[in-house]
């Protein structure tokens, strides 16, 4: 049976045949902004499996009301798509029937920027966003909710919405800063001639905007030290930090548009991490409300080098911090401070 509306008033929901004889429970999956571009890729990496394998899936997906019809067409490609684990689709426009139960949530929607802005000036006009849906999670989504925000400023939308939150532990609240992470390892693979996946244990530290320091200092390439072999503080500090930090700007620069299916790549991975793990021997960046560890202050949602495991994540101690890896890390934090304080001046925490 299929039953779906547009607007608020209306109950919708869209019924889908169950195609497999799995008797496991859907994993509840809630992604917001789904008619967006980030989620036309997001949405079927998802429903493939590239989140959680075989697990069987129902995705509650949000939008705008004008947004709805053009989401019903999002809808009707994944049905086309036959993915046997996704058991159930939900759209709508009210976040408190769209969030109900969700055991994960993307919160993806949010106005992009355009050329010539800073990430940092959409928190005026995406900040209000994050309020309603911090409040919405914390009324109607599951005891074990883990939230995930790519809608940027992300990592200051995770602390709004997690501060309009109080019933959802803080550390349920995280930041996308993968898409940075992939990024440096890319960027530092191309320099060295290496496979991608030799690269292990690269940090981006803060924000995810042009304060942010991807740190190569503790990173490895086949086991050895990446800043040695690379073995250029020139490249490092003016072509590698640069480059990576401003990549978001060169990509609309390009197309036009900010960038759309890498972030939805960076979305599921860091997502996919949280719940699976990350493997042994190696760390990803993660967005994290800073417990005060490397001297980040606490509270602000901050990326560090974490590891995950049995859905817990940590983050990396005990790595040394040379004077201008401090410098960095600190310029990103004052950065995530000056937010804080803008969005408490605007009332939004
Ligand atoms: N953290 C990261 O690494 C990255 C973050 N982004 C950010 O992700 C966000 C989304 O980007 P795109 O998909 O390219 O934008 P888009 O404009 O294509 O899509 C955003 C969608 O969100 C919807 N939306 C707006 N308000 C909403 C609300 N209250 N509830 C539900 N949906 C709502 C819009 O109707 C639209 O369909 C932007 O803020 C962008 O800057 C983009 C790339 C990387
Ligand atoms: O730069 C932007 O506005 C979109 C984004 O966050 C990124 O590509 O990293």
């Amino acid at each position: 049976m299929r039953r779906w509306a547009i607007g608020s008033e209306v109950d919708i929901t869209v019924e889908r045949k169950v195609r497999t004889m799995s008797t496991e429970a859907p994993v509840k999956i809630a992604v917001t902004g789904a008619a967006g571009q980030i989620c036309y890729s997001l949405l079927f990496r998802i429903a493939s499996g590239s989140l959680l394998g075989d697990r069987p899936i129902e995705l509650r997906l949000l939008e705008i009301t004008p947004a709805l019809k053009a989401l019903e067409g999002v809808v009707m490609e994944l049905d086309d798509c036959a993915f046997p684990n996704l058991k159930n689709v939900v759209i709508g426009d009210d976040p408190k029937k769209v969030f109900d139960g969700v055991n994960l949530a993307m919160l993806v929607g949010a106005m992009p920027r355009k050329a010539g802005m800073e990430r940092g000036d959409l928190l005026s006009a995406n900040g209000a966003i994050f309020t309603a849906q911090g409040k919405a999670l914390n009324e109607v989504a599951a005891d074990d909710v883990r939230v995930l925000v790519t809608g940027n400023p992300a990592n200051t939308n995770a602390l709004i919405a997690s501060s309009n939150a109080p019933d959802i532990p803080k550390e349920r609240f995280n930041a996308l800063t993968r898409l940075d992470h992939n990024r440096a390892k890319s960027q530092l693979a191309q320099k060295l001639g290496c496979p991608v996946e030799e690269i292990k244990k690269m940090t981006i530290w803060g924000n995810h905007s042009s304060t942010q320091y991807p740190d190569i200092f503790h990173a490895e390439v086949g086991g050895k030290n990446a800043a040695g072999l690379v073995n250029d503080e020139a490249w490092i500090e003016s072509t590698f930090i640069p480059t990576v930090a401003k990549r978001g700007a060169a990509i609309i620069e390009a197309r036009g548009l900010s960038s759309a299916a890498s972030a939805a790549n960076a979305t599921v991975e860091h997502m996919r991490d949280w719940v699976l793990g990350t493997p042994d021997g190696d760390w990803v960046s993660m967005a994290i409300p800073s417990d005060g560890s490397y001297g980040v202050a606490e509270g602000v949602i901050s990326s560090f080098p974490c590891v995950v495991k049995n859905g817990k994540y940590e983050i990396v101690q005990g790595l040394e911090i040379d004077p201008f890896s401090r410098t960095k890390i600190d310029a990103s934090v004052a950065e995530l401070l000056d937010e804080r304080k803008a969005v408490k001046e605007l009332g939004l925490i």
